[in-house]
């Protein structure tokens, strides 16, 4: 259904091909999931199905790229439409309404479906995807996960015979990310849909593809196989797969279901094994503060309620965060977090109670005051970053923080070396971008930190700095708190997780506690070796010594 023959990309102006003499073929009616590091070509091959490259992006494709027998090449994006739906890796710049269901009936419009059938398939859609009760909200006022739902559903009325996905769960809770791609499995397996899904969150989709195809380095040949053929020998997987390979299980689990089959035998080994404190969790923050007493908090929420239009984000939260302790915000998409954070760097004003950070009221400080006390880096990093160079960005920030000229363009370099000077913040990869925002925050040396999903669109690499990275400010005193949906990072970085559910704080206590009894936000691990309560791979690691 789709098919690429010898196919190598350069874009302009770049010495190398961002892929080269890739060679494969989507039968119709599978699920094919693209796998690799950042920056190996996974964005190019997709955006390669959808023409969006070359006739957007510019650049050479040599080689031939087909859909359903058309050549992309010489059919423009908008002539492949009524074949090929694409979600890209930003939803929001492709909205082209400005209501959900508005969005949901765009794309059949232009393609002049009759009246009674988008207004059933919207319906479906809907139900189908949890939007009923966001039927009617202007797109703007969505939280993240709600509008990457819609921006899926928006593709999927139209039927279209290929779906070309880019990331599409980094923005959704668990349980949110599981119902789409049950969706899509649904789609493939009952009405033949061809689809072709890139995902650095391997724990959420490998077990639902009939093939992988894995993308090692950047320019290597790509590698097709079988899911198991492929985790064994892939450069990024899932800890499901980690744990297999370290206990030598043959052939690989690819589920947690697979992998609990077979561990019987590790959880001997391990209840033999002495059960260290696992690095990295702390039962409580206060038991191993250095000092007796317990450090006073860097940021307290008392009662607090903030209204958001007619929705009510948050009701009764009250939240203590001490300094040295990270929290992990956790709940379903729409939850509160990205709001609860808000209130905590004075973007969002309460509507009821009160929050104090470093003795002030974030809402009622000038932002000069409150960035030596509390930074965000949002969701979008992009967001934050206004300049044309990386120089630039970083020579605003040590204004805006009053510190000296090179502190933040030296955090980046320590963070992130190789970045030059003169780049367009728009020309980073994701995870570049996050850690320039993260430079750019840390400059005014903020003793509350705020992240909202960091690793959003980051590979497990990526990941890993970012967890050694916090942990090292963790461990200078700064307090961390971030929104987050990715289970695997809570499980590594955080000693506390707190749960949020329809604006309200439903559960607050260290990590293992608090993940072990939940079956959406317990990591592969926790799952697999229950009742044993392990989190990680590398506490696995660790123990068996
Ligand atoms: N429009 C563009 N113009 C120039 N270079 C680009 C463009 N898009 C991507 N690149 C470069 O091509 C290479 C492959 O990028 P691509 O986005 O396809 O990788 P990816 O595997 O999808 O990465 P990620 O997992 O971080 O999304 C990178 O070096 C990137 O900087
Ligand atoms: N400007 C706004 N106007 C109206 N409602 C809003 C606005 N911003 C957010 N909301 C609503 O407030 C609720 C909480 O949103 P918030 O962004 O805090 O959720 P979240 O837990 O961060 O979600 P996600 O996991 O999807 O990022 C959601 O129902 C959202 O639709």
């Amino acid at each position: 259904m789709i098919r690429f023959e010898d196919v190598s990309v350069t874009y302009d102006g770049a010495a190398e091909p961002a892929v080269r003499g890739v060679d494969f073929e989507v039968p119709e009616g599978e699920l094919v999931l693209l796998v690799g590091p950042s920056g190996t070509g996974k964005s190019t091959i997709l955006n390669s199905v959808s023409g969006l490259v070359p006739h957007f992006t510019g650049g050479t494709l040599r080689g031939r790229v087909t859909v359903a027998g058309r050549d992309t090449r010489t059919h423009k994006p908008r002539e492949l439409a009524d074949v090929v739906g694409t979600v890209g890796q930003d939803p929001l710049s492709h909205f082209v309404t400005d209501t959900v269901e508005d969005e949901l009936a765009y794309g059949m419009e232009s393609l002049g479906l009759a009246p009674d059938v988008m207004r059933r398939r919207v319906e479906e859609t809907l139900d189908l995807l949890g939007l009923a009760d966001l039927r009617d909200r202007p797109i703007a006022t969505l939280s993240g996960g709600q509008q990457q739902r819609v921006a899926i559903g928006s593709v999927l009325t139209p039927h279209p015979r290929v779906l070309v996905l880019d990331e599409p769960t980094s923005a959704l809770d668990p349980a949110a990310a599981e119902e789409v791609l049950a969706v899509l499995q649904r789609l493939v397996h009952d009405l033949g849909t061809t689809v072709l899904l890139a995902e650095h969150r391997l724990e959420r989709v490998v077990q639902y593809a009939d093939q992988v195809a894995v993308l090692p380095a950047p320019g290597a040949a790509l590698l097709l196989g079988t899911p198991a053929e492929m985790m064994a020998v892939s450069p990024v997987y899932p800890p499901v797969v980690g744990l297999g390979r370290l206990a030598g299980w043959s052939p690989l689990p690819l589920s947690v279901r697979d992998a609990r089959r077979r561990a019987g035998d590790l959880r001997e080994r391990l209840a033999g094994a002495v059960r260290e404190v696992p690095s990295g969790t702390r039962p409580t923050p206060s038991s191993s503060a250095p000092s007796p007493s317990t450090p006073a908090p860097i940021a307290e929420v008392r009662a607090l309620a903030v209204r958001r239009a007619r929705v009510q984000a948050l009701r009764h939260v009250d939240l203590t965060v001490t300094p040295g302790e990270t929290v992990a915000l956790m709940g379903r998409n729409g939850a509160g977090k990205s709001t609860l954070l808000g209130a905590l760097v004075g973007l969002v004003e309460p509507s009821g109670g009160t929050v104090r950070v470093g003795g002030l009221t974030p809402h009622r400080t000038r932002p000069k005051d409150l960035v030596r006390k509390v930074g965000l880096v949002p969701q979008e990093p992009r967001d934050l970053l206004y300049a044309d160079t990386v120089a630039g960005e970083c020579a605003a920030a040590d204004r805006d923080a009053d510190a000296e000229p090179g502190t933040c363009r030296a955090l980046l370099s320590d963070l992130l070396p190789g970045v030059a000077d003169d780049t367009h913040p728009r020309d980073l990869s994701e995870g570049q971008r996050l850690t320039l925002a993260l430079a750019v925050i840390l400059t005014a040396r903020p003793p509350l930190l705020l992240l909202d999903e960091p690793t959003r669109g980051l590979d497990y690499a990526a990941k890993a700095r970012l967890v050694r990275l916090l942990r090292s400010l963790a461990a200078e005193g700064h307090a961390i708190v971030l929104a987050t949906h990715d289970v695997e990072l809570a499980a590594e970085l955080a000693h506390r997780v707190v749960l949020l559910a329809e604006g309200e704080v439903i559960a607050d206590g260290p990590t293992t506690e608090v993940v072990v009894s939940s079956p959406s936000f317990a990591p592969q691990v926790t799952k697999i070796l229950a009742p044993q309560q392990w989190l990680t791979v590398t506490q696995v690691r660790e123990a068996l010594g």
